[in-house]
């Protein structure tokens, strides 16, 4: 199973939390990640991920493409929806490809660990998907 883990500047004391909250689950996971998320992730928790670029200069778009071929289970992505971001319009791709290809989405800490309770039921041997 591979996760991506995306959290804009206001959202990303809400990540670390989450993912020190779910460490066990994630650490049996490959992670892909934004830049600066990525790199919060690693200082606070020690946690092995592949780190894309900065969302603002293509990594919501290199975590796209990987949606694209197949290779991300799901997505939770902590968006700040009170910020204006200069690359709104990558955050619409992202968001719309997930869509396409029916990935399981997370937007908020609410349905955060929905999604990562999902990844983890299809982890199990006996999992029907
Ligand atoms: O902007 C982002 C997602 O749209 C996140 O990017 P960073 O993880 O590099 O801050």
């Amino acid at each position: 199973m591979r996760i991506a883990l995306i959290a804009h500047d206001e959202k990303k004391p809400d990540m670390i939390d989450f993912v020190r909250g779910r460490l066990g689950d994630l650490e049996a996971m490959e992670i892909t990640t934004t830049g600066t998320t990525g790199k919060r992730i690693q200082e606070a928790t020690g946690l092995d991920v592949d780190r894309k670029e900065s969302g603002p200069i293509g990594g919501d778009m290199q975590i796209g493409a990987e949606i694209v071929d197949g290779d991300c289970d799901g997505v939770v992505f902590l968006r700040d929806p009170l910020t204006a971001q200069p690359h709104e319009p990558d955050i619409t791709a992202l968001l719309r490809i997930c869509d396409v290809h029916d990935v399981p989405l997370a937007t908020n800490l609410a349905s955060a660990d929905a999604v990562l309770d999902e990844l983890v039921r299809q982890s199990e041997p006996d999992s029907q998907r």
